[in-house]
């Protein structure tokens, strides 16, 4: 019998309704609460939407598990993670407005587990009204061995750049390595451990609705990211019975608990609330075939929608490898200022609007209404370009996007890796116009 996960397997499809059982038979059939389960268990339900939500987006799970969750989880004592912030979150630091970057933090050495080397750098919305959103950079030194979590302020969506995560869940096990995400939802407790060394990343923590597939429009039934790429976990359990601390995060506080067993202790479950990896390399772009720079979201790999049609609470979008072959027309991302908010990352190589100062494991922030675009060196260099079709190779950003402003923290705001002179890099963008010469130059 095993008595911990090793290594992974994974079901397919976004949002599907799956099945799963470690042990022949643990699935009750024909119903979800039978007066008594196979091999002991008790059942329990994971409601990730209100019972009433519509058929659509209607998400839970039934879990079978030793001890119910009550036997996991109470009797708290408040801890403190002082890095991890929640909205709403006041400011505390003196800088102003701007377009702002970073260079990637420098991978600690000290002891860091998932939780305790994760650091927020903005916050949005508000956590007690399910709006909103944060982005966190973490650094992962070492494994949650008896240590797990849950979040009960919202889903995890986990970006490694560097190394890669092996997380422990209820519903099994998931490995992400630098390219791929997880998606660990509102409530699944779980533990992270880095794979190949230390681990590095991004996390957008979305208080909102779930994250779910955009709508293609007239893309049709395919393209973009496809359901069945995103892998979903068989059941994997943990029989443990030694000394565990689980930790909570609920409306931004944290809560622990100490227990003598692991949490991880599902042997079946059915539903179609899980959690999920998804690898970014198998979006299929879709672009401009003949000419002009479409607008990013043709790149949204998951949108979490706010209630408002078309404005998210977060939109989750990448730039990966891709041909441009437009015509007569300037390629990279035009200048431009937006009423949504932009958190951009990289995974690995190098960002066509910033082909220098913006690095993988960095960061740039262009908050709600500050103009922004292409840097000197880009624009000359695209303006002048023979327009033959390009590959743009070794290459992966992406984007949180929120229709919420997104407020700094201090930890962001004081952090030695912020460029100061980053509005700099389109300083170099001068006046060419000429009233006598129509034709450009
Ligand atoms: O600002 C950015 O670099 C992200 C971005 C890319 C793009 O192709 C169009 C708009 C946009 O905000
Ligand atoms: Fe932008």
């Amino acid at each position: 019998m095993p008595e911990a996960m090793k290594s992974p397997a994974y079901m397919s499809g976004f949002g599907n309704d799956f099945e799963t059982e470690a042990l022949p038979g643990a699935l009750p059939q024909g119903q979800n609460s039978p007066q008594r389960c196979p091999y002991g268990l008790y059942a329990e339900q994971l409601s990730g939407s209100p019972f009433t939500a519509p058929r659509g987006q209607n998400e839970r799970s039934w879990l079978y598990r030793m001890r119910p969750s009550v036997r996991h989880v109470g009797r708290f004592h408040k801890i403190d993670l002082p890095y991890w912030k929640t909205a709403p979150h006041h400011v505390d630091h003196a800088l102003p407005l701007g377009q702002l970057r970073w260079n990637p933090s420098p991978i600690p050495t000290e002891a860091l587990t998932f939780l305790t080397g994760l650091k927020t750098m903005t916050t949005c919305g508000d956590v007690n009204t399910q709006t909103g959103m944060a982005a966190h950079v973490y650094a992962a030194t070492q494994p949650m061995t008896d240590e797990y979590f849950y979040n009960a302020d919202g889903e995890l969506l986990i970006v490694p750049e560097t190394g890669g995560l092996s997380i422990a869940t209820e519903f099994g096990l998931i490995e992400a390595g630098p390219g791929d995400i997880a998606l660990i939802p509102r409530g699944v407790k779980f533990k992270a451990a880095p794979v190949d060394g230390p681990s590095r990343g991004y996390v957008c923590e979305n208080y909102g609705a779930k994250f779910r597939l955009p709508e293609r429009g007239p893309i049709g039934a395919n393209c973009l990211a496809n359901p069945r790429d995103f892998k979903i976990p068989v059941a994997a359990y943990e029989d443990k019975e030694t000394p565990c601390r689980i930790t909570v995060k609920w409306c931004g506080g944290f809560h622990q608990t100490q227990i003598d067993h692991s949490p991880l202790d599902v042997v079946a479950w059915h539903g179609n609330y899980a959690p999920c990896k998804y690898d970014l390399r198998t979006f299929s772009p879709v672009g401009a075939i003949l000419f002009d720079h479409p607008d990013p979201s043709i790149f949204t790999v998951l949108t979490a929608p706010s209630g408002e049609a078309g404005t998210a609470n977060v939109d989750f979008v990448i730039f990966p490898e891709r041909w441009l072959v437009a015509e007569h027309s300037f390629r990279p991302p035009w200048y431009h200022m937006n009423i949504m908010s932009e958190f951009m990352g990289l995974i690995y190589g190098r960002y066509d609007a910033k082909a220098e100062g913006f690095a993988p494991g960095g960061m740039s922030l262009h908050n709600c209404m500050l103009p922004h675009g292409p840097d000197t060196q880009a624009f000359e260099a695209a303006s002048t370009a023979a327009l033959a079709p390009v590959k743009l190779t070794n290459t992966l950003a992406f984007m949180f996007e929120t229709r919420f402003p997104q407020h700094l923290t201090r930890y962001a705001a004081e952090l030695e890796t912020l460029q100061p002179d980053y509005p700099d890099c389109w300083s170099g963008l001068e006046k060419h116009f000429d009233p006598a010469k129509r034709e450009p130059t």
